[in-house]
């Protein structure tokens, strides 16, 4: 028997949470979205808006918005976790989710202190293991709020478990393949936030194509080294969750991490940069946790470690690049 996913919590009210409502209302689900600001929940109740985070977008009447915990997962088929990841833990902690539903990790992190994937902070938190799956690619919030066609990855180590999420999230504008990469899957979605803050540095500088294309390319590269060293197959790179999203978050000017790094670039120091920004930067936090969990287990990772140097304030972005072009020459593979 399939089961039916009919009505979806969503929690977290950011732009992604807020568009990922909308994408599922469009596919047909009832979404109950949890904002933890309870001004956010009733203007999304009354306006059919949250103009803070996705502007000039109206919500369809089938996504209800709540700011109580308990009811944001009461009678939900499924609940998908759109938090930043660094609040993942310290929100799930307690959550009482309904019992066997489907858990979905849309957060791009990984977590400081454990350097744990999103999917096994979750397990951490009480969630089974066999009923955790992660959606990533090449995803604008701005632009699934604007209905834009898109498409997405959803892994879980129960290939079945992905298809029911994928026919869930099924609509006019966001076609979703599946997978059972999960560690691919998240380690993609993560480390592009780290080379979109070196291409958006690259781009302050006042760098052109040539030197985004080589930043993305050898991004993808170490990006895959990781992840295969990790567990994941190489090929899942390739896909919605690695080039995909990469190619989306280095060459568009609404990715909150390339538009960081743009400002770095710039000249200006990191914690301005942080407070410009429009949302959760991601790879400000993840960053050195990539650095880190490489080190440890002897990957390579040079434009990470670069973006990491220039974060803790060892290097200039323009004494970052002077650093890359002066490595030791090696064969491409
Ligand atoms: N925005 C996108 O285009 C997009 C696309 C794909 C994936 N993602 C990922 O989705 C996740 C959420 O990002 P977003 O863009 O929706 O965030 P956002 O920056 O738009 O908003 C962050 C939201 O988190 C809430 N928040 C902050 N701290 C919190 C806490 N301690 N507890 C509960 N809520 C808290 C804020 O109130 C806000 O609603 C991130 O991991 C991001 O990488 C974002
Ligand atoms: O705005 P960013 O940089 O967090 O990127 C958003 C999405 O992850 C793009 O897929």
């Amino acid at each position: 028997m399939v089961p039916v996913i009919d009505h979806v919590a969503v929690l977290g009210a950011g732009g992604w949470g807020t568009a990922f409502a909308l994408l599922l209302a469009d596919a047909g689900r009832n979404v109950t979205l949890w904002a933890r600001d309870p001004r956010v929940a009733d203007a999304i109740n009354t306006e059919r808006r949250n103009e803070r985070r996705l502007p000039g977008i109206e919500l369809p009447v089938q996504v209800r918005a709540t700011s109580d915990r308990s009811a944001a997962v009461a009678d939900a088929d499924a609940v998908v976790i759109a938090l930043p990841s660094q609040t993942v833990r310290a929100n799930m902690t307690g959550w009482a989710l309904p019992r066997g539903v489907p858990v979905v990790s849309l957060a791009k992190g990984l977590e400081e202190g454990t350097g744990l994937r999103m999917s096994r902070v979750l397990a951490e938190c009480g969630v089974a293991p066999d009923q955790i799956a992660v959606l990533s690619g090449p995803n604008l919030a701005d632009e699934i709020g604007r209905r834009e066609p898109a498409s997405a990855v959803v892994a879980a180590a129960e290939h079945d478990l992905a298809v029911d999420i994928q026919r869930a999230c099924h609509g006019p504008n966001f076609r979703a393949y599946t997978s059972t990469d999960v560690t691919g899957v998240e380690v993609g979605g993560v480390t592009k936030n780290s080379i979109a803050i070196a291409v958006g540095m690259a781009i302050g500088l006042g760098l052109g194509a040539n030197a985004v294309a080589a930043l993305t390319t050898r991004g993808l590269a170490e990006s895959t080294r990781l992840g295969e060293a990790m567990g994941a197959d190489p090929l899942t790179f390739q896909g919605m969750a690695g080039m995909g999203d990469l190619v989306a978050t280095c060459f568009s000017p609404l990715s909150r991490n390339r538009s960081f790094g743009v400002e770095l670039g710039r000249g200006v120091a990191v914690e301005a940069a942080l407070a410009h920004g429009r949302g959760v930067v991601e790879g400000a936090r993840s960053t050195p946790v990539v650095a880190q969990v490489a080190g440890g287990i002897g990957v390579d990772m040079p434009v990470v470690s670069t973006v990491c140097d220039v974060l803790a304030g060892l290097l200039t972005p323009a004494e970052a690049l002077d650093r890359a072009m002066a490595r030791e020459l090696k064969p491409e593979r």
